[in-house]
């Protein structure tokens, strides 16, 4: 996202204010600091000024007291000097006394008015002419009784360099008569000065007011000739032009060529009068006495420099830091906005989803409010969103369904059983004009705020409803009597026998067939006999119970299924027997069939079943077999079955032997019949066994496949057909003509539930490394009626190994079409007995079109199987068919004709469908 201008400004702005604050806080540390440091260096300043004036001072003290003490002596000299009679002698002695008594006195000389020596401390001194020295001419030229001339530094004979106090003498008259003279030892001045220096930084000096210097520490002998005063801007001169006594200086000093705080003092003391001072001073360099502060200084400014720099580094840390975190803030807002923007297009993307959903999406919360409905939804229960939005959900449901799924959803809630949750079922919807029809729900859960919020996927179902209606009333019922026809009686066989073989429960089959029947209908015509027939149909039905099959097998014979007749057979054996015996009767009494009687009496045959009791198939062949029995016993009777006097079983039994041979020495053969595409391509095959029996010739997988399930080698066989197609699709993969060319495999119902199936299609796909792909398994309904869930997980296990599955014979079967959709199928199979019928039998027709429909509806391929005419094949295509298998195209045949078949395929085919 660009900023814009002024927020850049302003955030420039922002960065810069903490700089201006540092900076002022660090000028005023700076100033506090300073301000700190001068005044310290002030009070240093000041209390070494305060000790170097008071050196001065002492120094001061100690050369006016000498002064004093001179002057004094001097004066005694004065007066004494009138009585000497030999004043060589006497002078000498008391000169030389004084000069003792006072250590500042090099020597004492006593001049005459020509200025020769009288006398002297120093002998060697008598009577030389001093007349030339300004301790004389000064006196001399102004003679003044009291004052104390005090002559700048000189060299005299005693010494380099000293200074002279003197004073002149009068006689009685007032008349100048020579001087007395003090000259100072310039060792006990130099030594003054070294006793009283303080340090080695410090200097000290001795000068006359003049300029010459007396005497100065540390001794510096090319200052000790010059003349102060000779320099403008001298020390001395600041001094004197101070007029004070005393002062106390901060300047660049001459002497030492540095700055220096000096005090200086003009040597006063109180009552001495001389023509000119001496001044004493003490200086100390300024860096000395600054040592400590410039030590302080350097300190103070090392942690300022050092705050200073840390204050700033630390604002540039926190400055990055406040970036950085503004900068996430920033791309978090960004991300924010950006998720957001994507939710809602998101949320638009799914609503426009939901909207145009074929689906109705119906979500509602905990309490089975509705929280929002999709417009397929609306449609489908004719209402507008807004009538329903908040509404119980119960207002969507048959009246009877609301207290129940209430009772499923707080179940739910409280015990997490997912009965609704993930599971597609068939339920009844309401609409709004209180129709209801049915639809199909799934139901899924998802959180929202902590609450659950169930989703309904539902879709109206009704004309899936009424296509497997019709399919069914059309498969399973005889259109006639609206008995159940032969392939609902087969089905509801096979589970009742599966039901037996599991509780052990007997059962019975009746085999009823019409005595006479023949002649009514050639006599009284077909409608007499179809009216007669719907009759006989009533009377079945009205004379046993609800739970007991009556079916019409095909002509005047019906069927009756009776089950749960107990574990005892002779029990079973009894209730057969009277329901038999009931029937008889029932079926006897006179028919008024278009206002004429008509007698007519059944044969019933009876087989009583249970668990050790042979298929379907056979047991319907025992119980006809025992109706031809009662037939051939004089009719209007029973008859039981009696497996043992059957020759049947015999047959049976020699078969069942010779069959575990050929599976022990593996004499089947597999024979490969075409499947072929509506616009005459070769799609593949469906491997069908063959069992080339040494004495009997072919024998049908008719009969002994059932066989073979049976007694349980079936599995063995099967096993071996499976690894034969798998071998085969690999010999095909090499062959340009066969390559691609998927294969059907046909499983039987106890093989496809025989114990580790899958991981035997595991090692198998494994070891062959066949593309699954091409393999299909052909599956009969018989197959999925025993425990559905379990079926149908083992089959999306299959399907993950890539396996497809096609399921045979549809439309024969019952009880798969309720959960057909679950099934994960590729392709439903004509069931060829329609196929036969189809030019002849509307109802034929109107199966197979529904089977082409509701394969359709369910997004399944279907291939139409006994396809032997042209005719069949081209009404077929008309209904929608993809896909056929026949002898119309080609029989089945073994590997290495069908390689051939494959190869001439293109012009064999062009050539059969005429293109
Ligand atoms: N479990 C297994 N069952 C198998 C296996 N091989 C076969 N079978 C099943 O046996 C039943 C009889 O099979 P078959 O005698 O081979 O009959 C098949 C075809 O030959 C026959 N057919 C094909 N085209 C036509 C035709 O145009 N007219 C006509 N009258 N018959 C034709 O139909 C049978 C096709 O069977 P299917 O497609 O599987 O329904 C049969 O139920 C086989 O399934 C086996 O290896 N294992």
């Amino acid at each position: 996202m660009r900023m814009s201008p002024p927020d850049h400004d302003s955030s420039a702005h922002r960065r810069s204010r903490p700089w201006l604050w540092l900076l002022l806080a660090l000028a005023v540390g700076w100033a506090a600091a300073w301000t700190w440091l001068s005044s310290e260096r002030e009070a240093l300043r000041r209390h070494e000024g305060e000790k170097l004036a008071a050196l001065v001072q002492t120094l001061d003290a100690i050369v006016g007291q000498q002064m004093i003490a001179i002057q004094g002596a001097l004066q005694t000299v004065e007066a004494q000097r009138p009585g000497w009679r030999q004043p060589q002698q006497q002078g000498e002695a008391m000169l030389r006394t004084l000069a003792r008594a006072l250590p500042g006195v090099r020597a004492l000389l006593v001049l005459d008015t020509q200025g020769q020596v009288l006398a002297s401390s120093e002998p060697r001194l008598v009577g030389l002419d001093m007349s030339e020295r300004p301790y004389y001419t000064t006196p001399r030229r102004r003679p003044q009784p009291g004052l104390l001339y005090v002559s700048p530094p000189f060299r005299s004979l005693l010494d380099e360099r000293t200074v002279t106090l003197s004073r002149a003498l009068f006689d009685a008259e007032h008349h100048f008569a020579g001087i007395v003279v003090a000259a100072l030892n310039p060792a006990y001045f130099s030594l003054m000065l070294e006793t009283a220096q303080p340090s080695a930084q410090t200097w000290s000096a001795l000068a006359h007011q003049d300029g010459m210097l007396f005497a100065l520490l540390p001794h510096d002998a090319d200052w000790m000739s010059r003349n102060l005063l000779a320099t403008p801007g001298s020390i001395l001169e600041h001094h004197l032009a101070s007029g004070q006594p005393a002062s106390l200086q901060l300047m660049p000093a001459k002497l030492s060529q540095d700055l220096r705080l000096v005090a200086a003092r003009t040597v006063q003391p109180a009552g001495l009068q001389a023509d000119r001072q001496l001044i004493v001073a003490v200086g100390r360099s300024l860096p000395s006495v600054e040592g400590p502060w410039q030590r302080q200084r350097l300190s103070v400014g090392l942690v300022g420099v050092a705050l200073s720099l840390f204050a700033a580094v630390a604002l540039t840390l926190w400055q990055r830091r406040q970036r950085l975190i503004e900068r996430l803030r920033r791309q978090q807002l960004r991300s924010e906005r950006q998720a957001a923007a994507q939710l809602k297009a998101q949320a638009q993307h799914t609503q426009a989803i939901l909207d145009h959903m074929v689906d109705g999406v119906i979500t509602i919360d905990a309490r089975g409010r509705i929280d929002s409905i999709n417009p397929a939804a609306c449609r489908m229960f004719g209402y507008a969103a807004a009538e329903l939005l908040n509404q119980d959900v119960s207002l969507l449901m048959p009246q009877g369904d609301a207290a129940r799924h209430d009772q499923y959803v707080s179940d739910y809630l409280r015990s997490g059983a997912a009965r609704i949750i993930g599971v597609g079922r068939d339920v009844d919807g309401r609409r709004k004009d209180g129709q209801i029809f049915p639809m199909s729900l799934a139901v899924s859960r998802i959180d929202r705020e902590g609450e659950p919020l169930f989703i309904g996927l539902t879709r109206d179902i009704t004309e899936r409803k009424r296509a497997e209606a019709a399919i069914e009333q059309l498969a399973f019922y005889d259109p006639l009597t609206g008995l159940p026809n032969r392939r609902l009686l087969l089905d509801r066989l096979n589970q009742a026998l599966a039901s037996s073989r599991r509780n052990g429960r007997h059962g019975a089959l009746l085999f009823i067939d019409l005595d006479n029947f023949k002649s009514l209908n050639d006599t009284m015509g077909h409608g007499m006999g179809d009216r007669m027939l719907q009759a006989v149909a009533q009377r079945l039905r009205a004379a046993l119970r609800s739970e007991d099959t009556v079916a019409r097998w095909g002509g005047d014979e019906f069927v009756v299924l009776l089950q749960d007749l107990g574990q005892e057979r002779q029990r079973a054996h009894l209730h057969a027997e009277a329901a038999a015996e009931k029937l008889l009767r029932v079926l006897g009494q006179p028919y008024l069939i278009d206002q004429h009687n008509h007698h007519s009496t059944p044969s019933i045959g009876i087989v009583v079943w249970n668990d050790a009791s042979g298929g379907s198939e056979e047991l319907l062949k025992h119980a006809d077999h025992a109706m031809y029995e009662a037939k051939s016993a004089g009719r209007n009777r029973l008859a039981f079955f009696d497996p043992i006097s059957q020759a049947a079983m015999a047959e049976l039994i020699s078969l069942e032997a010779d069959l575990r041979q050929a599976v022990n020495y593996q004499q089947f053969e597999l024979y490969y019949q075409a499947q072929v595409s509506a616009d005459g391509r070769l799609l593949g095959a469906e491997a069908l066994l063959r069992w080339p029996h040494p004495s009997r010739g072919f024998v049908s997988p008719a009969q002994f496949i059932p066989l073979a399930e049976q007694t349980g080698t079936i599995n063995q066989i099967g096993e071996w057909v499976l690894q034969q197609a798998c071998a085969q699709l690999n010999a095909w993969a090499h062959e340009p003509a066969t390559a691609g060319l998927s294969l059907a495999v046909n499983l039987s119902a106890h093989q496809f539930r025989q114990k580790g199936f899958l991981s035997l299609m595991q090692q198998l796909l494994a070891r062959t490394g066949v593309p699954t792909e091409l393999l299909k398994l052909e599956l009969t309904e018989s197959a999925l009626v025993d425990d559905v869930e379990s079926v149908i997980g083992l089959m999306g296990e299959l399907r993950r190994l890539g396996l497809r599955f096609s399921l045979d014979d549809f439309g024969t079967g019952y009880s798969s079409l309720a959960y057909l959709k679950r099934l994960p199928l590729d392709q439903l199979k004509i069931d060829q007995s329609f196929v036969r019928d189809l030019v002849s039998e509307p109802n034929a027709r109107a199966i197979a079109h529904a089977v082409i429909q509701l394969g359709e509806s369910l997004g399944l391929a279907v291939i139409a199987e006994g396809v032997e005419t042209a005719e069949q094949r081209e009404l077929l295509i008309g209904l929608g068919c993809h896909a056929f298998q026949g002898y119309f195209h080609a029989r089945p045949m073994p590997a290495a004709a069908f390689a051939e078949l494959a190869r001439q395929w293109p012009t064999r085919a062009a050539d059969k469908l005429g293109q």
